[in-house]
């Protein structure tokens, strides 16, 4: 007899099964913490590959995990696109194909758009709450598209900012975001206006150049930086990547990935996983950024959640 055929879990079932991203908290904390403690910790993760698709100006990133802790096997596929104005797709798409770790049946096949805005936006809350300095008042996210509303959902839900401040290159998409979020956001006509005197600063752009100056940045604040995946790609400039102490997912692929980190040479100071194992401090009366790239172990985690209420469900 063979297996039975793979489920197909869209994004709505997955929105349905994940609702929100906080759920994923307690699961991810322990992963970074797993896959910080090298092969003890039970996460097989090879650096993800990601392939341009040369005249389109794409990538397709291949991102696949084993994590021994959830016995979660997965492959994320991501493409992602930075000059899109005559196409309707979305900058970034995503596929997560869930196996059997005990025979390697594919067992799902999951939308990894839905996954990818909550987990990544799960880890920047995991970050934010080990390095923001205390009373944080003033959260400002610099970009507005999906990661912008899943980074205002989880921040917004853990912590009590006074006000939110957003900038976006284009000002319509500012002004959309601020009019379809549940709280009071203000929106900036310049990065520098929505940056000053912030203490949780987010940057999720697809900019190639730096947006975020240190010489804006309030010491003391923390700074989740989202975008800017590529070694020739920046969000922020080296005064603050100079100034600051660097947290980063994995270090291996900040060196390899972060153009923020590798052209600043910026030098890293611990990975969130050992924050979290406490094997180093978090600092957070320090200017802290937490260069986010992005792990397939997350993908794996999150998809393993989905599934599981899924299958609990049908
Ligand atoms: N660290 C991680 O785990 C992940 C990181 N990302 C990254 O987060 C960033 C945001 O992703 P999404 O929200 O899904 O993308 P999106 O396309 O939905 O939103 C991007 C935003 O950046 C703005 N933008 C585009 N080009 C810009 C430029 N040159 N300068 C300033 N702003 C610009 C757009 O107006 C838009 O509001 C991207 O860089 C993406 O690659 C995405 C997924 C996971
Ligand atoms: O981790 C991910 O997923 C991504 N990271 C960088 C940009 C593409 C998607």
């Amino acid at each position: 007899m063979g297996s039975a055929p793979p489920a197909f879990i869209g994004a709505e079932e997955v929105e349905k099964h994940l609702p929100r991203a906080s759920l994923l908290l307690p699961a991810l904390e322990a992963a970074l913490g797993n896959f910080s403690s090298g092969p003890a910790g039970g996460v097989v993760q090879p650096l993800r590959t990601v392939l341009a698709v040369p005249g389109h100006g794409g990538y397709l990133g291949v991102m696949p995990a084993y994590s021994a802790a959830d016995d979660a096997l997965t492959t994320k596929l991501v493409t992602f696109y930075e000059h899109l104005k005559d196409s309707p797709a979305p900058s970034h798409q995503a596929t997560v194909l869930l196996f059997d770790p005990r025979n390697g049946s594919l067992k799902a096949v999951l939308d990894g758009s839905v996954i990818t805005a909550k987990r990544t936006a799960a880890v920047s809350a995991i970050a934010t709450k080990l390095l923001m300095p205390a009373f944080a008042e003033v959260l400002c996210i610099l970009g507005a598209g999906v990661q912008a509303y899943s980074h205002y959902e989880i921040l917004t839900e853990l912590f009590t900012f006074k006000e939110v401040r957003i900038w976006n290159r284009s000002k319509e998409k500012a002004e959309k975001f601020a009019s379809s979020v549940h709280g009071p956001v203000r929106v900036c006509s310049s990065a520098q206006e929505a940056v000053v005197g912030a203490d949780v600063i987010v940057t999720v752009t697809m900019a190639a150049e730096p947006i975020l100056s240190g010489a804006w940045v309030k010491p003391g604040a923390h700074i989740n930086a989202v975008g800017a995946c590529r070694p020739n790609w920046r969000e922020l400039d080296d005064e603050l990547m100079k100034n600051c102490f660097l947290f980063v997912d994995s270090k291996e692929a900040a060196l390899t990935e972060s153009g923020d980190v590798i052209l600043s040479g910026a030098e890293i100071f611990a990975e969130l996983g050992e924050v979290l194992k406490g094997t180093k401090p978090a600092l957070p009366e320090k200017t802290t950024v937490f260069k986010s790239l992005g792990l397939a172990v997350e993908d794996a985690v999150a998809a393993k959640f989905v599934y599981d209420a899924w299958s609990a469900a049908n």
